[in-house]
């Protein structure tokens, strides 16, 4: 959407002459700096984790820094559906068609944090094979994603998994590990919360039992035909990323400031959100605001999406409005910085940078106060956008 459309839009100048505006490690102000500093000494903190040949060299050569997370499980549990869903924007009906997989699939995905997703096959047992390169597999940061069939008997997933986790701590005590109960479509609210409580005992009995009390293991219910698959999804992200808690800050801050009811921080590609303000998360709010970004997406290619081409571009600067784009717009990367009126809560979406976008829901009478609100969100944006140029991987 360009500004002819949105209407409400106050562009925001900005002073060249401001700090953060020129770059350059004398020009940054006191937060960039603190941010950077902590950024730095968490770097220093996860070297020193490292095992010494993961920090060496990568495996395949792909690039380093990169969080990886692996997709593991029992044949047919839903690992390849679950990637093919959250990553490739598969339908879920379409994933009966798949088919088995029989070597390590390796995505990269290109995204704000650029990670990797490895699916592993069912039968594969990587302590039992000594062609695995363990150290190379887990020594970079990231998450192991267990995935367990709810509608299936799930004594064998759980017995591996137990295996797999007590190999893991005993060398790699920080790697996150995270059991998607998995399939839980149909079945009822009470069945699936006993199968969490007996599988979540199965598991934590068996690490008690060989002395590790506190192993980082975490449980979701999911499916890949709601929401909650991409719910569980970004709690796996948000914890690989550093100093989540200033994101969150600078949400709740947003949300107080502009009176906005929810806000998160969405990876568009995926609709996983990486980051939200501190008032509880529910799912229908997270339904709306991910539902949103699939209509911006639709429209934006319906009536064409970045970059323009010369002609394009030249009919949008062009009479009655005589103005750059740049002018135009509130930001370089939005184009679809737009109001629509839900149940009488407009909701607002404003992409941060090619990757990310800002959706919030607001209360019912802050639309009057839009000139306000654009520009705390066009704030909020720059500070997003300073924190992710300070906490790339480098
Ligand atoms: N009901 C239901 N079925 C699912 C769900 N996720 C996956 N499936 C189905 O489970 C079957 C197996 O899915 P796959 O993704 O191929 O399983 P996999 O774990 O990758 O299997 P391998 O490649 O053999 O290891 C497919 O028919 C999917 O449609 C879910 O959330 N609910």
């Amino acid at each position: 959407m360009d500004s002819r459309l949105r209407g409400q839009d106050v562009p925001v100048e900005h002073d060249s002459n401001e700090p953060w505006a020129q770059g350059g490690e004398s020009s940054l102000t006191p937060a960039q700096l603190n941010l950077t500093r902590l950024f730095e000494q968490d770097q220093q903190r996860q070297q020193k984790n490292m095992p010494a040949k993961a920090a060496e060299q990568a495996p395949d050569g792909t690039a380093k820094g990169k969080p990886r997370l692996l997709l593991m499980g029992q044949r047919r549990s839903g690992k390849s559906s679950i990637s093919s869903v959250v990553f490739h924007k598969l339908p879920p009906s379409e994933t009966l068609f798949l088919e088995s997989t029989a070597r390590i699939q390796k995505d990269e995905l290109p995204s704000f944090m650029d990670f990797q997703v490895w699916d592993f096959p069912g039968q594969i047992d990587i302590f039992e094979n000594p062609t695995f390169d363990i150290d190379a597999m887990f020594g970079e940061i990231g998450a192991l994603i267990w995935v367990i069939d709810a509608q299936d008997d799930y004594l064998e997933a759980v017995a591996r998994l137990n295996v797999t986790i007590l190999n893991l701590q005993r060398t790699y005590p920080n790697i996150k590990i995270e059991v998607f109960i998995h399939k839980v479509d149909g079945l009822s609210d009470d069945y699936k919360l006993d199968i969490q409580r007996d599988i979540t005992i199965r598991i934590q009995d068996e690490l008690s039992d060989n002395g590790f009390e506190n192993a980082p293991v975490t449980f979701h219910l999911t499916s890949i035909y709601n929401h909650s698959i991409f719910e569980a999804f970004s709690k796996v992200i948000q914890k690989l990323i550093p100093r989540l808690g200033i994101l969150e800050a600078m949400l709740t801050n947003l949300c107080r400031t502009c009176r906005f009811e929810k806000a998160y921080l969405f990876d568009v590609t995926s609709k996983i959100y990486i980051a939200t303000d501190s008032a509880p998360a529910d799912m229908t709010s997270y339904e709306i605001c991910s539902d949103y970004i699939d209509v911006i997406i639709d429209v934006t290619e319906v009536y064409g999406s970045w970059p323009r081409s010369e002609k394009h571009r030249e009919g949008l600067e062009g009479s009655p409005w005589n103005q750059k784009l740049e002018d135009q717009v509130a930001s370089n990367w939005a184009e679809s910085c737009m109001v629509l009126s839900d149940g009488n809560k407009p909701i607002i979406l404003r992409e941060v940078n090619k990757y990310l976008a800002l959706v919030a829901i607001m209360k019912e009478d802050s639309y009057d106060k839009m000139p306000l609100v654009n520009i705390n969100v066009e704030v909020v944006v720059q500070g997003l956008e300073e924190f992710f140029d300070i906490t790339k991987p480098k």
